[in-house]
């Protein structure tokens, strides 16, 4: 349960004066979400999502509120966020930095077909289209200074076989290094449970915390990492045919960037063994213990080392 702040109706209707929204008609807390709390919100205008940052602190929101206005002003998937009378998206609810955004009908999915998949592609792109125009930026908190240096903290703790895989991968993305790509702003984390889907439409985007600007095509092979992924764990080549055929009916990939796809699957699938490893082997104190398999994407890695077919 996603609850970690309550929140009164008699707070959250004295809040909800700083915005044009009408009277609290509702409350309701949302289960689903490991890092904050979110509650639907209705009131006599419409329904919101509130989300109250257990995390993030005021002063870093804006790039990310900010982004999700821009694209959701150029029509890409994604909530709005709603500003308050002194046209802020962010203010203190309950001692926690909180925000209200539009409420999308739709729901995460499990096992996506390959019109799901399509769809990701194409939204994907308009998604990077639509951000070239947005003017703030953000470095990647999860770039290669960052595996590099997590991964050489973990090395002591894994089995041997597995750090001399990580080790070689580390070193195999330094050789390769791909800042001459086409860049901008990437949500960097479109996982499965990170879009909602109404049927085969997206109806948005959500979690946009791991934006930042980096180079478009890894934003690509990380959601085809999770979209794409079978029961057994590895890629099934009709839906990633069908994730990067709805990209390219947006934005044709260039020759240099069919060149670095393969290394570039690898670079998404590393980053993610990474992050998996150091919760499973240092968790935050505090946080939610469960931890995603970090063997899941250690094995998908492997699987790209030897493949032949990228589904280019
Ligand atoms: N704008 C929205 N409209 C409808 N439902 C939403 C919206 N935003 C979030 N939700 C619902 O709330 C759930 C939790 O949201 P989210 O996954 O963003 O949680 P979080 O804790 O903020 O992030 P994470 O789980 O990635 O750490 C989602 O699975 C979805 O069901
Ligand atoms: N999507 C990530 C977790 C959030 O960053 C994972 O599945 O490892």
């Amino acid at each position: 349960m996603s609850v970690y702040t309550s929140v009164s109706t008699a707070e959250l209707a004295q809040w909800l004066q700083r915005y044009a929204l009408g009277e609290l008609v509702e409350l309701k807390g949302i289960a689903a979400g490991v890092t904050n709390t979110n509650y639907f919100v209705t009131t006599t205008h419409g329904r919101y999502v509130l989300t109250l940052f257990e995390v993030l602190q005021l002063d870093e929101l804006p790039y990310f509120l900010e982004l999700k206005s821009h694209l959701a002003r150029h029509g890409v998937a994604c909530p709005a966020p709603i500003a308050d009378h002194n046209d802020q998206f962010a203010s203190l609810l309950a001692g926690k930095p909180a925000c209200l955004v539009s409420c999308l009908d739709g729901h995460d999915v499990a096992e996506p077909n390959a019109a799901q998949c399509y769809a990701i592609g194409e939204m994907l792109a308009q998604m990077h289209k639509a951000s070239s125009t947005f003017p703030r930026r953000m470095r990647n908190p999860r770039g290669p200074e960052w595996w590099s240096r997590t991964a050489a903290s973990l090395y002591p703790q894994l089995p041997a076989a597995d750090a001399a895989s990580l080790r070689s991968e580390v070193a195999f993305q330094d050789s390769h290094r791909f800042d001459f790509l086409p860049q901008g702003v990437i949500h960097a984390d479109l996982f499965k449970d990170n879009v909602l889907m109404d049927g085969d439409k997206i109806a948005g985007f959500i979690d946009f915390y791991y934006a930042c600007n980096d180079v478009l095509l890894y934003d690509l092979a990380i959601a085809l990492n999770d979209w794409a992924r079978d029961a057994q764990g590895d890629i099934d080549a009709e839906l990633a045919r069908a994730i990067i055929a709805g990209y390219q009916s947006i934005r044709p990939l260039t020759a240099e960037e069919r060149k670095a796809w393969p290394v570039m699957l690898r670079a998404a699938a590393l980053r993610f063994w990474v992050s998996r490893l150091l919760d499973f082997y240092r968790p935050a104190s505090g946080e939610m213990t469960y931890t995603k398999d970090p063997g899941v994407f250690q094995r998908l890695l492997e699987a790209h080392r030897t493949r032949q077919d990228f589904w280019l």
